[in-house]
């Protein structure tokens, strides 16, 4: 008989002989569940060897997106497990709640030959499509399994041993699998023991660290067995109000607590503890819960549950910024009225901005990396600085690092910086790197795409372990930053062509923000009567655009984006010397463009009623201007004063007249 026909017939003897599941082992009882799953309601045929299904980018990234938040610490958690299995030759995979892989980590020696066996990002191991497999069965299982060689159903799978454990999220909504996956492991199911309790264990980890960041403004209570140890990592937890009410419990702390019994609580929502006062759990009094604050040793904390009689040790840890008032998981942060400003001065009555600016305005102070897409002069920096300007960071640096602008040679040192002596002559002081100046702010990483492969790789190490090695150091620098990314290029391609790491891609693209071009717009007199505004009262000028030249400007196609808006918009400045800009004051080019299209340019040469824009608040708006040009060019004169089209001089004297100072030098 062929192992194919051998493999098929062991699987439909178990699918076909009913025998009752309870008399096997739990993890035999999960798979043969599964198989009779696959045949009789997904109609699958165990003797196919089926590419596993990978999902379109745009799919992928809406799964990224969904589950931003959850990823980071994810990811935390999965480096650290990497570390004891990689050498082992087993990879992770992070999926998402219908098996679409999120996270991966894997050796690069051997990307092809995972990819093909569907160990990579995009996979979908969902079981209908899948068979049973450890992420697919986990997932309909919620429950902690291996699927181990021919445990499989396709018999395409049989060299895997996967290990996958479920994830819950703080209020016990599923997430997806953590899974720790092999290509080719040994016979012996036992050599898979280990692999389990370790994935579980980090799997808890990871819902742990969710739980503890979600509920950080929080009382948290932590419950063990082990006396000494609920110090250190307590198996159950509460997270409570500050009067006592539970607002949130892991899910040790769900299953194995339950609501004192009283006749207005149905037996079957005991379990249900949120929402209710702790003294339904616990017989002490709510004076002796709070007192296990106070530096007792932890065999003198027990608390001992009403239900059950069960002891617990106790620790309390205190919430990391105590609410001023108790606030709801549901109801988030408050909004901050500055935030909501400054993101919306970024545009006027335009849908797909409005849209992408709530979205931003979402991801303030949120723990992940953001992509801003757009195509040149679109104003990916102005977004990544109000990002930072309405965040908690705002007064730590932003640090802006043109990828693209600093040559190969120099990109690392400027990145990373040097120890005293690694370099002989004008560098051999040594020098912070841009990455550690950003520490504590915003790190803002312009033209990524045009990052070197190997310091791709670097980068990725820094934004994993928020460590940097400067060059010539023996020790790495722990770096606390807020990364923002931005790239004009389609990096998609770019790794399909191998310039960019996938892996580098979607650690940065923790959410995508991507800006329409000017052309698209429909906020663009919005967008001509604010730089106007801030252009004509930097110039000490005055502002006003007669409806023609308004019209005309309207009208043009914008190749160059809010940039070259800007840039037309002084020309013309300078041109009116104080008087209504009129289209003659527009530079040639623009206007034959206008006359080659379909309006006569006669009609657009009419005189037309000056439109007077409002200008009495231009001054302090001028002043922000030309600060944030010198803060997005490093303080350098010639670079600020090319963008805004003036000459060194002038960008000078203005900076006297408005009272800024450059920085002091960094040293
Ligand atoms: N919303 C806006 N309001 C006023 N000016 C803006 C706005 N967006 C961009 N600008 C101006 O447009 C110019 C280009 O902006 P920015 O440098 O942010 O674009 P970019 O997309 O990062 O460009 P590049 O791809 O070349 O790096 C700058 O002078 C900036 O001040």
């Amino acid at each position: 008989m062929t192992t194919v026909q051998h493999h098929v017939d062991r699987i439909l003897r178990v699918v076909h002989a009913h025998e009752p599941l309870a008399t096997l082992d739990a993890n035999t009882s999960l798979i043969h569940r599964s198989w009779r799953r696959c045949a009789t309601e997904h109609a699958l045929d165990p003797g196919l060897r089926p590419d596993v299904r990978i999902e379109t980018s745009s799919r992928l990234r809406e799964c990224l997106q969904q589950n931003e938040e959850h990823l980071h610490v994810a990811r935390a958690g999965m480096e650290q497990l990497y570390k004891h299995v990689s050498a082992l030759g087993y990879v992770l995979l992070l999926t998402d709640a219908d098996g679409v892989t999120i996270d991966y980590i894997g050796n690069d020696t051997w990307d092809q030959s995972l990819k093909r066996a569907g160990l990579a990002l995009g996979a979908n191991w969902n079981e209908i499509h899948a068979g049973t497999n450890g992420i697919g069965t986990c997932i309909a299982e919620q429950a902690t399994l291996t699927c181990h060689r021919e445990d499989h159903y396709y018999v395409g799978h049989v060299g895997l041993s996967c290990t996958s454990t479920p994830l819950f999220d703080p209020l016990g909504g599923f997430m997806g699998a953590l899974d720790v996956s092999v290509l080719s492991s040994p016979d012996v199911r036992e050599s898979q023991h280990l692999i389990r309790h370790l994935t579980r264990l980090y799997g808890r980890m990871i819902e742990d660290a969710n739980f503890m960041h979600q509920f950080r403004e929080h009382w948290i209570l932590r419950l063990g067995t082990a006396g000494p140890l609920v110090d250190v990592c307590g198996e159950l937890m509460l997270a409570l109000d500050r009067d006592g009410k539970i607002v949130g419990a892991n899910a040790d702390a769900r299953r194995n607590l339950r609501l004192l019994e009283t006749t207005h609580i149905p037996s079957e929502m005991r379990g249900n503890l949120v929402g209710h006062h702790l003294s339904g759990v616990f017989g002490s009094r709510i004076d002796d819960i709070w007192r296990l604050t106070k530096g007792t040793a932890s065999d003198e904390r027990i608390i001992v549950t009403t239900w059950e009689g069960q002891g617990y040790h106790a620790a309390m840890i205190a919430p990391k910024a105590a609410p001023s008032r108790y606030r709801t998981v549901e109801s988030g942060a408050q909004p901050n009225p500055r935030r909501e400003q400054i993101l919306q001065r970024l545009a006027g009555e335009d849908h797909r901005m409005q849209q992408l600016l709530d979205r931003a305005a979402r991801l303030v102070d949120k723990p992940v990396n953001i992509l801003i897409q757009g195509e040149t002069g679109t104003g990916k920096e102005v977004l990544a600085r109000a990002l930072h300007d309405s965040s908690r960071r705002a007064d730590q640096p932003f640090i802006a690092v043109n990828c693209a602008a600093i040559p190969e040679s120099l990109i690392e040192s400027e990145l990373f910086g040097y120890m005293p002596g690694t370099f002989t002559g004008a560098r051999s002081k040594g020098m912070k790197g841009l990455i550690q100046r950003a520490d504590g702010g915003t790190l803002f990483l312009d033209e990524i795409g045009d990052m070197p492969l190997q310091l791709q790789t670097r980068l990725l190490r820094t934004l994993s372990e928020r460590e940097i090695l400067p060059l010539g150091a023996d020790r790495p620098v722990h770096v606390n930053l807020h990364v923002i990314a931005a790239s004009h290029r389609d990096l998609r391609r770019q790794i399909g062509a191998g310039t960019f790491r996938e892996d580098l891609y979607y650690r940065l693209c923790g959410a995508t923000l991507a800006l329409p071009a000017l052309r698209e717009r429909t906020d663009k007199e919005f967008l001509i009567t604010r730089i106007l505004r801030a252009e004509a009262s930097t110039m000490q000028t005055e502002a006003s655009i007669s409806d023609a030249a308004l019209a005309l400007l309207l009208r043009h196609e914008w190749p160059g984006n809010v940039r070259e808006m800007r840039n037309v918009l002084c020309f013309a400045l300078s041109l009116a010397e104080g008087e209504p800009i009129e289209i003659r004051h527009l530079p040639q080019e623009i206007v034959d463009l206008a006359s080659s299209g379909s309006e006569p340019a006669a009609a657009l040469a009419l005189p037309a009623p000056v439109r007077a824009a409002s200008l009495e608040s231009a001054a302090a708006d001028s002043a922000n201007e030309l600060l944030e040009a010198l803060r997005r060019h490093h303080w350098n004169i010639t670079e600020t004063a090319k963008e805004l089209g003036l000459c060194r001089a002038t960008i000078y004297r203005r900076m006297k007249r408005h009272d800024i100072v450059p920085p002091t030098q960094f040293s």
